[in-house]
């Protein structure tokens, strides 16, 4: 028998495989598939989920292990903040560790466990890195503009304001007086379909500034659409929060970033050069169901003979949100 779970991050919501346990592990167009399949919102398992996070050994000994993110889209993202807490306890839980690196596509990042945020909340802080301004690495053309921070791009929203970083995938952020989730969902699309400016997609957030050290953050991802929270894009937006807020910004202090999912906490260290600032992501890393099927059926994508577990801890993860955002 094969486990998956279902887990989440502030309810951006994945299934976790851990290929190490499989006698022949699924190639790419196989993991791709799984993810169109089991994410689906109407068709899918447990009311599907936002992509699928994929344990592999790590090609790295220094690393507990190796982590693919494949999105709901079956498109291959090159990380994923609130998954990577999720993997970090399943790894630590597995291995038991509290504090390792686990290996992503462009790099080995630092994990640690976090006290849990209240009862059956456990957490985990991530590291997350490398990060780059640079049009080239997000990738995206708008004139020559090398770097697009805090920049009017009319064509995108006229009046906004917006920076792109990768932390390394892609993300576009523009600070709101309120979040319209119209405008959001219409600029998300219109850069994750073909379109000049972003040739690979952008995960699109906007952020209002509630307080000092504190955010509300609302992402339309690349390969996904609306999301409940997007780890990497709280993380981003927080560097950009720190860059272009410094009076709103206490740099001794963590920043909560709420989120349509619950909140989390980010950890920002600005540096010179400011790729060179440091980020780190805290929240929850909730496993809500477990999923057990035969191999062969997981190859198949046959998901008629599946035996569903709830482990209980939404119910505490749900307490949780109900304290933090009264
Ligand atoms: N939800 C993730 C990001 C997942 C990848 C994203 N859709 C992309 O294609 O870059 C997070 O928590 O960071």
């Amino acid at each position: 028998m094969v486990q998956l779970l279902q887990v989440h991050g502030s309810e951006n919501r994945f299934f976790i495989l851990d290929q190490t346990q499989l006698k022949t592990q699924l190639t790419d167009a196989e993991l791709s598939s799984l993810a169109i399949e089991i994410c689906d919102e109407n068709t899918g398992i447990l009311n599907g989920a936002d992509g699928v996070l994929v344990i592999n050994d790590p090609k790295d000994k220094n690393c507990l292990g190796q982590m693919r993110v494949i999105n709901a889209d079956g498109s291959e993202a090159k990380m994923c903040g609130n998954g990577l807490r999720t993997v970090s306890r399943y790894l630590s839980e597995k291995f038991q560790q509290d504090s390792f690196s686990v290996e992503t596509i462009e790099t080995n990042l630092h994990v640690e466990k976090y006290p849990d945020l209240a009862n059956n909340v456990p957490a985990f802080s991530v590291e997350i890195s490398p990060i780059s301004f640079k049009a080239e690495d997000l990738p995206f053309k708008y004139n020559d503009m090398s770097e697009m921070i805090n920049q009017k791009i009319p064509e995108f929203l006229p009046g906004y304001t917006f920076t792109a970083i990768a932390v390394p995938n892609p993300h576009l952020i523009s600070f709101v007086d309120e979040v319209d989730p119209e405008d959001l969902g219409s600029l998300g699309k219109y850069l994750n379909d073909p379109n000049p400016y972003f040739p690979e997609g952008v995960n699109v957030s906007f952020a209002s500034i509630l307080d000092n050290n504190k955010l509300f953050v609302q992402t339309y991802e690349r390969g996904v659409g609306f999301t409940n929270a997007c780890g990497t894009g709280m993380s981003a937006t927080s560097l950009a929060f720190a860059l272009l807020h410094p009076a709103d910004f206490d740099e001794n202090k963590e920043i909560n970033v709420r989120n349509p999912g619950g909140m989390v906490k980010t950890k920002i260290t600005l540096n010179d050069p400011k790729e060179t600032s440091q980020i780190h992501l805290i929240g929850n890393a909730t496993f809500t169901h477990t999923i057990e099927l035969e191999e062969k059926d997981l190859h198949q994508l046959n998901f008629d003979d599946i035996k569903v577990e709830d482990t209980g801890e939404e119910n505490d993860y749900q307490e949780f949100v109900k304290q933090v955002v009264k």
